[in-house]
């Protein structure tokens, strides 16, 4: 068996996810996972429908951006994948165009923690990075989206391992995890969270933001010690 199989594997299953969750059409998207110890990738490769693809078509990729083994083009995000696992300890990327998620990143706006399911996940909101300049997007776009990405978390101080999600401005969002399934997972609750802020501020545009002793509450009935939720 082919030492990349098992990434491979986890790749497929994590792309096959996408249109389940109804989080892309077509080829609107792509999930990636790695395996740290051989500084490798597996991603779905460009333009290629879920519906065709199987473990064998995934490519496989360092963490420089070189194709190492695949027939097929590598998907058009995958230098911003390579950004992210070069400089963080992760194990999964997922990027998609999920109706709510993307519409907050076209907006440019980061989507503010209204309510308690927003706070069982993360306890703050969820940051969007400004648009790249014409500059950035000359000095490589896709490189510099992996690095707009880890600024935009930075400038806040927040920690990738604690914040897995960035709404990249003008574009989409990514997620990532220890795994391609919890990269996945994050986009899902993402889309949740994104359509849930959309329609508060549709029924009441004045709504403030969840009080911070809720937030702690919240996220600290999942997260503390013995929990399950989102391991
Ligand atoms: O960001 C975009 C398009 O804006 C891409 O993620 C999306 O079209 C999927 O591209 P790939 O098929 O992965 O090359």
């Amino acid at each position: 068996m082919s030492k990349y199989q098992h990434i491979r594997e986890a790749a497929y299953y994590a792309n096959m996810e996408l249109p389940k969750l109804n989080l892309v059409i077509f080829t609107f998207g792509n999930v990636s996972a790695a395996n740290r110890d051989l500084g490798v990738f597996a991603i779905k490769p460009s333009g290629v429908p879920y519906a065709e693809l199987t473990p064998a078509k995934m490519v496989i990729v360092d963490f420089d951006g070189n194709v190492i083994e695949g027939d097929l083009r590598p998907s058009s995000d995958t230098k911003t994948h390579a950004v992210l696992y070069k400089h963080w300890d992760i194990g999964g990327i997922c990027h998609t165009h999920s109706t709510y998620a993307t519409s907050w990143a076209q907006a440019q706006r980061d989507i503010p923690i209204y309510g308690t399911t927003h706070a069982d996940h993360k306890t703050v909101d969820v940051p969007c990075a400004q648009p790249m300049d014409d500059e950035m997007i000359k000095g490589g776009y896709e490189y510099q989206t992996g690095f707009q990405i880890m600024n935009c978390l930075s400038e806040r101080k927040l920690d990738h391992r604690e914040v897995e999600m960035v709404l990249v401005g003008n574009h989409a969002p990514f997620t990532w995890g220890k795994s391609a399934d919890k990269a996945v997972y994050n986009s899902a609750v993402l889309e949740s969270i994104a359509q849930m802020a959309y329609l508060t501020e549709q029924i009441n545009p004045d709504c403030a933001r969840l009080k911070e002793s809720l937030i702690k509450k919240h996220y600290e009935r999942k997260h503390g010690p013995d929990s399950y939720y989102g391991q």
